[in-house]
């Protein structure tokens, strides 16, 4: 429905012009748009629906400037900065109290609404699905068209249903939730699909949680995912600075409650899970799909019966530094890491701080915590939360993707192994030969205290 809303065209069988309401830019993939577009001498259309921010190259060290760790980044700043002023977009420039990850700063600003098209030069950029926007990923190529004509061609993709009905069980969150469904039906598992989360454990999520859930479907490679919008999406927009206020408020809300998908839909595809089968999660490999539950040892190449091939095992397995049926409990760690567009609002930093409060991470451990944004930093540090953080051991920056992605800067070095609460653990992700693996920021906390990888249902030995 919403597809067909924003068809200003079909080009071909498969193929549609579609509107585009909002287009999000960030400096490492923005400013090269905007570039080659001036190159092509064509404007910016619709300055007032672009918003652009810098998130991915900007150092998160404390009292950082437009000097970067990644030796040409200062570069990416500028042209960003340069580009946004030039085409009159709002920028949330560095020391801009709402700058942050492009993903976790949309839904803050009310920029993401329920029934939007919207796009952005970034994989995960169906996070904002979450909020039942038609929300997807494209490359600068297409941005320059965005940005141009607020208008993109893309292949009508197919529907997959995605159904997870019961309760989560105590301290699982919907990042092992992803992880499960990712393990299950495989990295490639939904391309070429539009993903819809429903469910009563999908309605029973909050808007931080559905946010994380639909970020991971890229690691389906999904083209997008979307959850219907409900009470609890609408409560979170209220008020929020680019959401509609005053009578244009009360109008949308009207439209947004006509919205929801009707339970006999038709989908191509659907699939089932029983929220209370999920266990909390961590990857053993180097793909998002390598995840088993935490008390499971590692899989042996004929157990995943043949979802990954001989050779993509051994070397996972290799790079891992891990061998067939080890348990992955107990492994000794080297650092910990909890940000990025998957898990570093406040609700995530609060969970992780529950497990740190009154303890210190293992000695000699690496332990960072970058929240996604400004807003949420000074949130977190108004609840004291960093002060938790730092009395732990955790260094506590400044917002960005940070070490989510390795922009060329900042790494955790070579062999190190490093639970993180990001979304992609692919060789080198983290830094050339870093190993990471994925898991709830819970799991990152109680890890990072244990020294080794630890179940947040039980610390120092008991039940937490
Ligand atoms: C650098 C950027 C374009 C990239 C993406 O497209 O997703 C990054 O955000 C990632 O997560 O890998
Ligand atoms: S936090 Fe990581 S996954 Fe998210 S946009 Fe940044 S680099 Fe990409």
């Amino acid at each position: 429905m919403l597809w067909e809303e924003h068809v200003v065209v079909s080009l071909d069988s498969d193929t549609d012009l579609l509107a585009i309401d909002r287009l999000m830019l960030h400096e490492r993939t923005g400013g090269v748009a905007l570039k080659s577009l001036d190159e092509a001498g064509r404007n910016v259309l619709a300055p007032g629906q672009v918003f652009a921010t810098m998130d991915h190259i900007v150092d998160t060290f404390p009292g950082r400037s437009d000097k970067t760790l990644m030796p040409t980044g200062t570069a990416f700043l500028t042209a960003m900065r340069e580009g946004a002023h030039r085409h009159g977009i709002t920028l949330f420039d560095l020391h801009d109290a709402r700058q942050g990850i492009v993903h976790v700063i949309s839904p803050e600003q009310g920029i993401v609404l329920p029934g939007v098209t919207l796009v952005c030069p970034d994989s995960h950029t169906c996070t904002q699905g979450a909020f039942g926007a038609l929300a997807w990923g494209i490359g600068s190529t297409e941005a320059e068209h965005a940005l141009a004509t607020m208008t993109l061609r893309a292949e009508r993709p197919l529907d997959m249903r995605i159904t997870i009905d019961g309760a989560l069980g105590r301290g699982v969150t919907a990042k092992d939730l992803a992880l499960q469904i990712i393990s299950r039906l495989g990295s490639g598992g939904a391309k070429g699909y539009i993903v819809e989360f429903a469910g009563s454990a999908v309605r029973g999520l909050d808007m931080e949680a559905r946010m994380t859930l639909c970020n991971m479907a890229t690691e389906l490679a999904a083209f997008g995912a979307i959850i219907a919008p409900d009470e609890v999406t609408f409560a979170y927009l209220e008020g929020r600075p680019f959401a509609p206020a005053g009578a244009q408020w009360d109008a949308a809300l009207a439209a947004w409650r006509r919205l929801s998908s009707d339970d006999d839909a038709a989908f191509a595809v659907e699939h089932r899970f029983d929220a209370a089968d999920v266990a909390p999660m961590i990857s053993w490999g180097t793909s998002p799909q390598h995840a088993i539950p935490l008390n499971a040892t590692v899989p042996t190449a004929l157990s995943l019966q043949g979802s990954v091939g001989q050779a993509d095992y051994d070397r996972a397995l290799a790079y891992m530094a891990l061998s067939p049926d080890m348990p992955l409990l107990g492994l000794p760690i080297d650092a910990a890491f909890i940000g990025s567009c998957t898990n570093s609002r406040i609700s995530d930093l609060r969970r992780a701080a529950t497990i740190l409060k009154g303890r210190r991470v293992a000695p000699g451990l690496r332990a960072i915590c970058v929240p996604g944004s400004t807003q949420v930093k000074a949130a977190a540090e108004a609840e004291g939360l960093d002060r938790i953080f730092r009395d732990a051991g955790f260094e506590w920056r400044e917002a960005g993707c940070s070490m989510c992605f390795f922009a060329g800067g900042e790494s955790f070095g070579a062999q190190q192994r490093v639970v993180s609460s990001t979304n992609r653990n692919f060789e080198s992700r983290q830094g050339p030969g870093t190993r990471t693996h994925l898991a709830s920021p819970e799991t990152v906390a109680a890890s990072a205290i244990a020294g080794r990888i630890a179940d947040p249902r039980v610390i120092d030995g008991t039940e937490a």
